[in-house]
């Protein structure tokens, strides 16, 4: 499992210039469609974790731990995000499990008084039945709005990797897990610092089909402590760059949701998620 550490910025006309001049190589040009997943309560989503389909292969963006206590971190590393990347799918289904059954468990603590008082005071056997019987608690335990639904894009192709891949759709009906999300990026790659995959510096130039341009200067790294250095790198580029800009720059979900999912959107913001 690696950490990609990473910062995103506002393509400029003449970066591709400047990425000349320091060096980076290019070193390729592609496309791909991304559809993401989550749960109709976007139990996924509001904890940063990020489910999607790339290309027919099942991929998992979640937060690298947190950085220590007291260790203070510059305007740089602020703009930097790290987030865990897991690609084996057994994994993913367990780490996807996992967040499913606590973002539940939780919800359930919230919406529902204890189990005790429930069964005495609710007389709706059908509901109390549901539950105790759940797990992922989305249908039985809150009632979905159309807005929901409607979110749910491309139902049509709503398993279309999957069933590309061969796999079996058992685990994202188990959970209800359904497309909220999907775009088509054209990426222009870049390499510095030496041309291995790992420890160099990478910058992507990428293009969404919904007319959303954003550059990535990003690091991956194999183990946590390397994150300071990636960081470092990032940063050291970014000022070779000349991108002076101390803002957070918004990622292509972020306009996204911005754009078509307004209630989703909302609710990232105030959980502070984007
Ligand atoms: C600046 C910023 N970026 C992402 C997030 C969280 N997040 C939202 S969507 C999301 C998943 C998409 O991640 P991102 O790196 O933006 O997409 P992409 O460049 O296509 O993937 P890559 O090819 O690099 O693997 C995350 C992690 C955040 N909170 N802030």
């Amino acid at each position: 499992m690696s950490v990609e550490v990473e910062r995103k910025f506002v393509c400029n006309p003449d970066i591709q210039k400047k990425l000349s001049g320091i060096g980076a190589v290019c070193v390729g040009q592609c496309q791909f469609h991304d559809t993401y997943y989550d749960s109709p309560g976007f139990h996924l989503t509001l904890n940063d974790v990020w489910l999607r389909c790339r290309q027919g292969s099942w991929e998992l963006k979640c937060p690298a731990t947190e950085k220590q206590q007291g260790m203070e971190e510059n305007q740089g590393e602020r703009l930097c995000t790290r987030y865990k990347e897991i690609t084996s799918l057994p994994q993913i289904i367990a780490k996807v499990r996992e967040v499913m059954k606590e973002a539940c468990e939780e919800q359930n603590r919230q919406t529902f008084p204890p189990i005790e008082n429930e069964i005495k005071e609710c007389n709706d056997q059908e509901h109390r039945r549901e539950t105790l019987v759940t797990n992922y608690c989305d249908e039985p335990c809150i009632k979905q709005g159309d807005a929901a639904k409607d979110k749910v894009v491309g139902s049509k192709d709503a398993n279309r990797c999957c069933v590309e891949n061969g796999g079996d759709l058992a685990w994202l009906r188990e959970m209800n897990l359904a497309p909220f999300a999907e775009f088509t990026t054209e990426r222009c790659s870049f390499l510095l610092d030496g041309e291995g995959k790992e420890g160099g510096v990478r910058v992507d130039l990428d293009q969404a089909d919904f007319g959303y341009c954003v550059g990535e200067i990003e690091v991956l790294v194999s183990k946590g402590h390397e994150v300071q250095s990636a960081m470092k790198k990032i940063e050291r580029t970014a000022h070779r760059l000349g991108l002076s800009d101390d803002q957070k720059v918004e990622g292509k979900m972020h306009v996204y949701l911005q754009r078509y999912c307004p209630e989703h959107y909302a609710k990232l913001l105030s959980a502070h998620i984007l």
